[in-house]
């Protein structure tokens, strides 16, 4: 008789097993969706696939939408209507498309007029949405950020944004198990940041491709919750699908009366707390993948470069190519030094600066600013800082930091107080950098023109941010202001009054709870079929000219740059595609060295590059659409971007992993002689199409391949299963029941949904809280 005895479980094995709607045979997995995160860029082509098909959204109770990429950060006192607030045309439509199809769809929606709009990886755990042992997803690559709870998050396209909407469930396979594990006390001015930039320096920004990292250690459990969520936020950018903390008593600290949590002391709250508590990793659980790191080797860490793993600390000086070992990083340093306009060994701290940025998803929420505030109090910026911005990530932090007085700290050094949002982390809105700036900026990303065409970014702490906006370069915190950089002893006392205060009000909690009175009939009422399925072109064979490229980590920033993002149709993306590498700066004019302006390759139908982890990045699904638009349908590559990887094959494309560098090098040659290639996907091979020569066999996953083969739309598929999703949905009723109705008891929304508000404690406006910070 084989053994009962359950092998040991890792906390993402025990959180993906408890989600298994339905396993097949060749490990495909329908997984149960807890959370949904909806926002303006990568919905309304989901939205739109819906009504094509006479959807509806299967839990409404459990999809939470706000606006905040495409937004502007400025004043809103006068803000009437979107109509009118929102000047950018583009930006505007993504704006009232998704108010539109929120009341369309009967969804929560907290809108440019409600202050609990924020950044939607801010608003999730401000909310008590996020909660422990959940799945949550996003249109967006940083939903790892809730991971901080012990939940499985990650991020997610636009066709699979469908697909959640639609059955509640993506289909997906299981990923590896990564462990990161951090010991010993933090030194003074080290922040989560500074830990996280240090791990992606070590295990670089394709370290945890195909894994879902734990992070773990005494220094992991020393931090507060919101710098964890800075720590998840970046597993992205270290390549993995998603990063998670296991709960302990600081998550249960912090969910305590937040308003979408269940209620304390109630007995879901205690049969909540007993399953959180259960979600850890048990002794002697297999890592796939295991990396271990001192405390006291990570000093403050800065980005020199223009991917997330150039970094160096503080004191160091920027590398040149003769600093790598491989010839691919060599070509990277070299680009990069180029793009930043940096000289190999000049000391990170000599390199003046122009902007200053304070904000996004990683370093925006109250902890941040507070540990911003200490450092520039009763200081001023530099003279040769023309702009210095701080974007707070919602309007419950702006709130609650202008209750403490940091606005005024902020403006009288001067900083510009603004709206939360976006803003310059990725620059769709107005805020954005000019050709040739160099910013200090506390976001993710610090790829070619994130922040604006031609703009520099140095990605860094909330306290190295504010230490560069006051001497003008890049500098060390621990110079600048020693006396505010005391290293935190044990957890950080969590202050709660900024996300509960407000919520007493009738009027506030409709908002909250945003059900509309009447909805607009444009969703449909009916149930769902699994006929109602659109369908995809098949995908046998392709014959076509594959165009080289030998870049390493190209994100999807590079195939698709931010301002072609404003659009809600799928179509129309292939004259952008790779724009700034494609066209000459500031016009339309062809840069003639890029491969796609050259013949044969105007007319590729396969790319071929062999530099590692292409499409890393963002989730953009507006990469395949100006892939597929522009005619390439299958990528060859030796490794690439999870989400991107996934949302090929959801547009009918092939990406083919080709880990044998002479096996690709030997396709390129082909390709580069403007030879075609034929790719055989039913016998999964790549052929020279001139002679017939079989060049390389290749895997796929066999769902996949059915999938493609057959032009199988998975929505339809897994609307077939619908009753395995239902039973699935009784046992959450069952042994989750606070998961239900956004965590209230009713089981299916119906109208707005009333909670008991919570008396909470002041802050006196003018008070720095005194607590310790996260470092
Ligand atoms: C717009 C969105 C798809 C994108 C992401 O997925 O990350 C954005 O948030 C970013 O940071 O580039
Ligand atoms: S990374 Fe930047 S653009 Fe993307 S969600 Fe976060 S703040 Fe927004």
């Amino acid at each position: 008789m084989p053994s009962a005895v359950k092998p040991p479980q890792t906390l993402y094995d025990k959180v993906f097993q408890d989600h298994v709607v339905e396993e097949k045979e060749d490990g495909t997995v329908t997984l149960y969706i807890d959370r949904h995160l909806v926002h303006e860029v990568t919905s309304p082509q989901a939205f739109e696939g819906l009504r094509n098909a006479s959807r509806k959204v299967r839990r409404p109770d459990c999809t939470l939408a706000t606006v905040d990429h495409n937004i502007p950060t400025s004043s809103r006192k006068n803000l009437t209507t979107t109509d009118k607030f929102i000047e950018e045309a583009d930006s505007r439509t993504q704006v009232t498309t998704l108010e539109d199809n929120v009341k369309a769809f009967d969804l929560t929606y907290f809108g440019l007029d409600d202050k609990r709009q924020g950044i939607v990886h801010i608003i999730g755990p401000e909310q008590g949405f996020t909660l422990p042992g959940t799945t949550v997803v996003c249109g967006d690559s940083h939903t790892s950020t809730h991971g901080a709870f012990g939940a499985l998050a990650f991020g997610i396209g636009t066709s699979e944004v469908e697909h959640v909407l639609a059955t509640q469930t993506l289909i997906t396979r299981r990923s590896k198990n990564m462990k990161v594990q951090v010991d010993g006390e933090l030194g003074p001015g080290v922040s989560s940041k500074d830990v996280v930039l240090h791990i992606i320096g070590v295990i670089g920004t394709a370290g945890g491709t195909g894994a879902v990292i734990e992070f773990c250690g005494s220094s992991i459990r020393a931090l507060s919750m919101e710098a964890r969520m800075s720590m998840c936020n970046m597993s992205i950018e270290g390549g993995a699908r998603a990063g998670m903390v296991a709960p302990d008593n600081t998550t249960i600290e912090y969910l305590k009366g937040r308003p979408l949590a269940p209620k304390v002391d109630s007995p879901e709250w205690k049969k909540a707390v007993n399953y959180w508590l259960s979600l850890k990793t048990d002794e002697n659980a297999k890592f796939d993948i295991e990396v271990y790191i001192d405390a006291k080797d990570i000093a403050p860490t800065i980005s020199w470069g223009t991917s997330p793993q150039d970094v160096v600390p503080i004191t160091g000086k920027v590398p040149g190519p003769e600093d790598f070992q491989d010839e691919v990083k060599k070509e990277a340093c070299v680009r990069a030094l180029k793009y930043m306009g940096l000289t190999a060994g000049t000391p990170m701290q000599e390199i003046l600066l122009d902007k200053v940025f304070i904000g996004s998803c990683t370093n925006a929420r109250i902890e941040d600013l507070r540990a911003a505030a200490r450092i520039v109090d009763g200081k001023k910026i530099a003279k040769n800082i023309k702009r210095a911005m701080i974007v707070p990530g919602s309007g419950l932090v702006k709130t609650q930091a202008e209750k403490e007085g940091l606005d005024k700290i902020f403006e009288d050094a001067g900083f510009e107080w603004r709206e939360a949002g976006c803003s310059m982390c990725l620059g769709m809105n107005p805020d954005i950098l000019s050709p040739g700036e160099r910013c200090a900026s506390t976001s993710n990303r610090n790829f070619e023109g994130r922040q604006g065409a031609g703009g520099r970014t140095h990605l860094m702490s909330p306290a190295m941010a504010a230490a560069a906006a006051i001497v003008g370069t890049l500098a060390d915190v621990r110079k600048i202001a020693p006396q505010s950089i005391a290293p935190a002893k044990g957890s950080p006392k969590i202050e709660l009054d900024a996300h509960m205060e407000d919520i007493s009000s009738d009027e506030d909690l409709d908002r909250i709870i945003d059900a509309p009175v009447d909805p607009v009939s444009v969703a449909p009422k009916s149930a769902p079929s699994a006929s109602a399925s659109a369908g995809m072109p098949k995908f046998e064979a392709l014959r076509g000219y594959a165009a080289p490229m030998d870049v390493a980590n190209i994100d999807t920033d590079a195939i698709i740059p931010k301002q072609f993002l404003k659009t809600i149709k799928r179509s129309g993306l292939g004259s952008a595609l790779f724009h700034a590498w494609r066209y000459v700066p500031g016009g339309d004019q062809e840069s003639p060295d890029f491969v796609l302006n050259k013949e044969p390759y105007r007319n590729s139908k396969i790319l071929v590059c062999t530099g590692p982890n292409f499409g890393c990045g963002s989730s953009r699904e507006h990469a395949p659409w100006a892939l597929l638009d522009f005619g390439i349908k299958c990528i060859i590559a030796p490794s690439f971007g999870d989400i991107f990887f996934n949302n090929t094959f959801k547009n009918g494309m092939l990406p083919i992993r080709i880990d044998d560098q002479a096996v690709l090098e030997k396709i390129a040659a082909v390709s580069k002689e403007g030879k075609e290639l034929e790719v055989d996907l039913v016998n999964q091979v790549i052929r020279n199409a001139s002679n017939g020569e079989q060049l390389a066999s290749f895997d796929v996953e066999e769902f996949r391949k059915h999938c493609l083969v057959n032009g199988l739309d998975d929505i339809g598929l897994t609307m077939a299963s619908v009753d395995k999703i239902e039973q699935h949905e009784a046992r959450r009723t069952r042994e989750w029941p606070w998961l239900d109705g956004s965590g209230y008891l009713a089981r299916h929304r119906k109208g707005p949904v009333k909670i008991e508000a919570q008396s909470v404690p002041k802050t006196n406006r003018g008070e720095i809280v005194k607590e310790p910070l996260d470092w």
